[in-house]
């Protein structure tokens, strides 16, 4: 598995001003795409808090919030304030290091970690208008420490806190989640092995000509459960409801959680995972950073037995392996992935 590698965005932004786009980052197609619910209008708030007090009322809430919208904003969860603040100033420092210094973390060829980009996989492809950093972060025997930047100090002490914190969120959700759809509450976690989870951490230049690129290209996450940081005050983040794009306004301190793929297909389709991307402002510079939780790299993914006991399975049984192989060898676009592992009826 691999991406074909491609220049630094923030180098070429820093270099010419941005002024001009290169033509493999002109996206006509974004630009006539219709974006709903300007005024303020917001996707829904679900308190974690309320949640883990096994509230009632706040899981079904969860759960139609799940049926409707497949993303929410995430309260009064339990990571410390002061380590979702060194996890926002360690990436903003990384990206702030002169290109020869994040050069030293950079993708291998064959491999899908470091600094680099994803999804490239044919020399004439469209581009996006952005950096990563991605990393193997739990559990800690799965991580390549190499590729985990030494620069800020802290960098590695911090992404190891955050990624446990944020771990042990999304398990707890998946089990709220497992429960709200009549498995018991260790049915997904049982599955998972324990469960794996990487981390992309998101840096979108600004661009003078914000309206003509796209961040990052309309995609439904692979995994079961993604959480999301904003780590600054530009917005970007638009989700597809209605056949429109609609922006998310984040919440002060709270994570964006989506539902991912494999959940998609795990429960048959009870739950669907949700197109969005990523828009780029024409000033300001835009961060981001998602932690991706799926099955262990040994599970099976297919529709859960429990689940499809009583109708048809929607969805192939692949193992993970495969699965992974076949998402990260295609470039993005929207669902098509996943339309990919549906079964056909008719
Ligand atoms: O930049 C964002 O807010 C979204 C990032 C995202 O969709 C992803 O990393 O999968
Ligand atoms: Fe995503």
């Amino acid at each position: 598995m691999e991406s074909l590698s491609v220049p630094s965005v923030q180098a070429m932004v820093e270099a010419t001003g941005g002024a001009d786009v290169p033509p493999r980052y002109l996206r006509p197609e974004a630009a006539v795409d219709a974006v709903a619910g300007t005024g303020e209008a917001q996707i829904p708030i679900i308190d974690y808090g309320m949640l883990m007090l096994d509230n009632g009322e706040e899981s079904s809430r969860l759960h139609g919030v799940c049926q409707d919208w497949g993303f929410f904003q995430l309260i009064n969860h339990s990571v410390p304030g002061n380590v979702v603040e060194g996890m926002k100033s360690s990436i903003q420092q990384f990206f702030r290091l002169p290109a020869e210094t994040k050069q030293q973390f950079a993708q291998e060829r064959g491999q899908l970690e470091g600094y680099g980009q994803l999804f490239v996989v044919s020399e004439d492809q469209k581009l996006d208008w952005a950096d990563i950093l991605y990393l193997n972060t739990q559990p800690p025997e799965d991580r390549n420490i190499n590729l985990w930047p030494d620069q800020p100090d802290n960098f590695r002490s911090t992404l190891d806190k955050y990624s446990a914190a944020v771990k042990h969120i999304s398990d707890s959700l998946l089990a709220i989640m497992a429960k709200n759809l009549g498995l018991e509450p260790a049915t997904i976690a049982e599955k998972c092995g324990g469960g794996i989870q990487s981390v992309r951490m998101n840096y979108y230049p600004p661009c003078a000509q914000a309206h003509k690129v796209v961040g990052f290209s309309p995609h439904s996450d692979s995994d079961l459960l993604t959480l999301v940081l904003q780590v600054n005050h530009v917005q970007g983040l638009q989700i597809k409801r209605d056949g429109c794009w609609f922006p998310v306004k984040p919440v002060e301190g709270a994570f964006i959680v989506n539902i991912g793929d494999i959940f998609e297909i795990f429960m048959n389709g009870r739950y669907r995972s949700i197109e969005h991307r990523a828009v780029v402002d024409p000033k300001e510079e835009r961060l981001s950073i998602a932690a991706f939780h799926s099955p262990s790299i040994h599970a099976v993914i297919g529709p859960l037995k429990e689940i499809v006991e009583h109708e048809d399975e929607a969805y192939k049984t692949v193992d993970h392996e495969e699965f992974m192989r076949l998402f990260f060898s295609a470039k993005l676009e929207g669902k098509n992935f996943l339309d990919r592992m549906k079964i056909k009826s008719g």
